[in-house]
């Protein structure tokens, strides 16, 4: 018998990493080959007409699991009956604009599309938000779905995890597949900490086999904290496909399980592990068993992680105080 359609909302539509994650999802690579899905597009009125020409694409390219496309200007209608919503649209850092003035021009965005989903989208939906800044885009949003469970609003930071994976594969000249356990901490911003100290390379630990302090702090690092900064500076736009690619991974795997041996980075509601304040959106290591990510127990934290931990959690926290004092959680 075949599998009844998923529904799959995505804000953000007619944008870039919209461009490079519909025709993907309509694929068959977010759920599997054999999920057929509906696709659901939220934009703002001005955009819609640019949805409709990225739909009129989607229907040419005759994917045999797109089983129909609907585009809205109204969150309501976008979120009802979705199981999957890849909240993408947002509004972006303008000139002069403080982080206190993007948080509340994204509150305006992320609050009403909580409350609709509270409202309308199906019992075992699931909430990946990619639009900056994630993780407190993400509170906000679980902040006004109360009645769902707040296990299911999560934040991308997969692809901070993606960009290490490589920068590490290419320091050590191994493959990525020879590399497990890394993990992203924290924020979706430059105070993200990647860390190496649990990160196994062919069975051995990759700080070990890297030997080298100073390029992790100086050089791994950085990189991969400021590489959004260094593709907006080279592209003259944000990451756009990788940002779609990790978008893909994330969801795929919090559906279809994290492989046996390893873990992954996303950024989920604390439940105080590793000292990280309950509540506050935060990546951690981990692991996705019977459709639930699970945060990774035990890992040892030296010295030197701790205080990199700790600067980025800060961050989450100020951000956190600045949208409840804005009332927007
Ligand atoms: N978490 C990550 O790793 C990561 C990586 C890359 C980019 N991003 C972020 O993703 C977001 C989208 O990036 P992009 O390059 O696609 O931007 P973009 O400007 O190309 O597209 C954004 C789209 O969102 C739409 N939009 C704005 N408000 C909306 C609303 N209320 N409802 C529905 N749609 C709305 C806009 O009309 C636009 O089409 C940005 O915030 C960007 O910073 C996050
Ligand atoms: O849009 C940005 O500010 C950068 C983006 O979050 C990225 O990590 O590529």
């Amino acid at each position: 018998m075949s599998k009844a359609p998923v529904n799959i909302t995505v804000t953000g539509a007619a944008g870039q990493i919209g461009y490079a994650l519909l025709f993907r999802i309509a694929s068959g690579q977010l759920l599997g080959a054999d999920t057929p899905v509906k696709l659901r597009l939220l934009e703002i009125p001005q955009a819609v007409k640019a949805a409709e020409g990225t739909a009129m694409e989607l229907d040419d390219c005759a994917f045999p699991l797109l089983r129909g496309i609907d585009i809205f200007d109204d969150a309501a209608q976008a979120f009802q009956g979705a199981n999957v919503a890849l909240l993408v649209g947002a509004r972006p850092r303008g000139k002069g604009m403080e982080r206190g003035d993007l948080l509340e021009a994204n509150g305006g965005i992320f609050k009403p599309q909580g409350e609709a989903i509270n409202a309308g989208a199906a019992d075992d939906i699931r909430v990946l938000v990619v639009g900056n800044p994630a993780n407190t885009n993400a509170l906000i949003a679980q902040s006004h779905a109360p009645d769902v469970p707040a296990e299911r609003f999560t934040a991308m930071t997969r692809l901070d995890h993606n960009r290490a994976l490589t920068q590490l594969a290419k320091k050590l000249g191994v493959s990525i597949n020879d590399i497990k356990k890394l993990t992203i901490w924290g924020n979706h911003s430059a105070t993200q900490y990647p860390d190496l100290f649990n990160t196994e390379v062919n069975g051995t630990s990759a700080a070990k086999t890297v030997g080298d302090q100073s390029w992790l702090e100086n050089d791994f690092i950085p990189t991969v904290a400021k590489r959004g900064a260094a593709i907006i500076e080279a592209r003259g736009a944000s990451s756009a496909a990788s940002a779609a690619n990790a978008a893909i991974d994330h969801v795929h795997d919090w559906v279809n399980g994290t492989p046996e041996g390893d873990w992954t980075s996303a950024a989920i509601p604390s439940d105080g592990s590793y000292g990280v304040p309950e509540g506050l959106i935060s990546s951690f290591p981990v692991v996705s068993r019977g459709g639930r990510w699970e945060i990774v127990q035990g890992l040892e934290i030296d010295g030197f992680s701790r205080s990199r931990i700790d600067a980025s959690v800060k961050e989450l926290v100020e951000e956190r105080d600045t949208v409840k004092q804005l009332g927007l959680v």
